[in-house]
């Protein structure tokens, strides 16, 4: 097991590049067993998650090359369906999140798929009913074994049919957008999610020759075709990443550029970190973050303090709270941050505590941060990162410390964060890759 020791209270200074999204990935590889063609696919992360699916795909059967350090082809000629029976698969599928993603393209060309119940954070119930329910619209049957948590799916045709999600799930609805397009038919998905990485997978499966209309909205309609053809896709950066290293450099006074960050596919975010009184400038397709001691969190227009709240795009991403909430600690006034669709991602405040932040976490969902503008430093301490962005999180809050931190658990981060540790000392972090387990909590 690996541990971050972090020296804090080091200004940092430089240019980074965000990586390729993450979850946009997971949805296109998943995208590659649609069609017998070659797919090329680069600025792919080199990260555990997006790794642990490339390799999935390689024991399905799939022929993947890589050209270079971000891009590899993809050839999903002979799928070995017998592979869903095997123990492997039951051990790898489960592994991460995004393995969910498999089943519709699987059951739009072969007619059935199976999965584990996937894996991914620990940050509450994180239910697959949408998923399920939208392949049933479209006539497939499931079967779901509790006791192996096991899901097989079967469909010997697949029917167009009218959809109306009972939540805008973005996995779910990049799943049933796959199984739909080779469905016959028109398929109408209402209060479908619509965030850029799902614009994305369905743009590339347009150009593949599917049918999808009303990318972007929240009313997508799908005609069935018969068959899909190769392509190339570049992933866009990961909004993530932007968003964490915005707050980065806000917590530690720092010069930070953020290059090429497809800003005009950022929706909301540069505009809540200008909420909590931070300065950004875009420049070009960067975003330069100037060094700043003090910013001050505003209020709503009515002088009532302010609340950063999740929901599904184009709203917030709740993937990037516990950063925003971080952030907020040294800033001067006060913020509500209320996670509404996750219920345990906030305990890690816990932590922040411990370091010297002052928050009231109200429930599971609301936190109350009073920022302490800077009167002290946060202090370094030795913790255990929960999950991919608590990690981040408190990896932002031990650089901005007085003191050494320890962080441990960091597989949890680096399933998302590519070579992170390097990165950051580029910019001038004392951050180093030490062996060590932690504290069990
Ligand atoms: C691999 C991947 O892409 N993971 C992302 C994906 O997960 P994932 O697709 O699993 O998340 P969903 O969009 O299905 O749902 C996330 C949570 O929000 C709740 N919910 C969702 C929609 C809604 O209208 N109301 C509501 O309450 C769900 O019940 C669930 O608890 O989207 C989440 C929400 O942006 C992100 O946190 C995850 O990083
Ligand atoms: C929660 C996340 O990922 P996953 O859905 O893979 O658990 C995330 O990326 O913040």
């Amino acid at each position: 097991m690996n541990a971050f020791e972090i020296i804090g209270g080091k200004k940092l200074k430089g240019e980074i590049t965000p990586q390729g999204a993450k979850n946009e990935a997971l949805q296109i590889l998943s995208a590659v067993l649609l069609t017998d063609q070659k797919i090329t696919i680069s600025n792919i992360p080199d990260i555990k998650d997006v790794n642990k699916l490339i390799e999935l795909l390689g024991d399905l059967g799939v022929i993947v090359e890589r050209i270079n350090k971000d891009t590899y082809t993809f050839e999903a000629k002979d799928i070995n369906l017998d592979f869903f029976e095997s123990d492997v698969f039951k051990a790898k599928g489960g592994g991460l999140r995004g393995s969910i993603m498999i089943v519709g393209p699987l059951l739009a060309r072969f007619g059935k798929a199976a999965i584990p119940k996937p894996g991914g954070d620990k940050i509450g119930r994180r239910r697959l009913d949408t998923h399920f329910i939208g392949f049933e619209k479209l006539g497939a049957k499931f079967v779901y074994d509790s006791k192996k948590a096991f899901f097989n799916v079967d469909a010997t045709n697949l029917r167009g049919a009218y959809i109306l999600l009972d939540e805008a799930s973005v996995t779910g609805t990049a799943n049933i957008v796959m199984a739909a397009v080779l469905a016959k038919g028109t398929t109408t998905i209402y209060n479908a999610a619509c965030e850029p990485y799902l614009q994305q997978l369905c743009k590339m499966l347009n150009r593949m020759g599917a049918d999808i209309k009303g990318i972007g909205s929240n009313l997508l309609t799908i005609e069935g075709v018969k068959k899909l053809g190769g392509t190339e896709h570049r992933m866009l950066p990961d909004m993530i990443e932007i968003g964490s290293f915005i707050g980065l450099a806000a917590m530690t006074e720092s010069e930070i550029t953020i290059k090429n960050v497809c800003y005009d596919e950022l929706g909301v975010i540069p505009e809540v970190f200008r909420k909590l009184g931070i300065k950004l400038e875009r420049r070009g397709d960067d975003i330069f973050v100037p060094s700043q001691k003090h910013y001050e969190i505003d209020t709503f227009i009515d002088g009532s303090i302010l609340t950063i709240a999740d929901s599904p795009w184009p709203g917030f991403t709740p993937d990037l709270l516990s950063i925003v909430l971080v952030v907020a600690t040294q800033a001067k006034g006060n913020v509500l941050i209320h996670q509404k669709m996750f219920e345990s991602r906030l305990f890690f405040v816990d932590k922040l505590i411990d370091m010297g932040a002052q928050i009231i976490l109200c429930d599971p969902h609301r936190a109350t941060v009073n920022g302490i503008d800077k009167k002290y430093q946060l202090r370094g301490i030795s913790m255990t990162s929960p999950d991919i962005r608590a990690g981040v999180s408190l990896l932002i809050a031990a650089l901005s410390a007085e003191g050494t931190s320890t962080i441990y658990n960091i597989e949890q981060i680096e399933r998302g964060y590519q070579d992170i540790d390097i990165r950051l000392r580029a910019l001038g972090a004392q951050i180093k890759r030490v062996e060590g387990s932690g504290p069990s909590h």
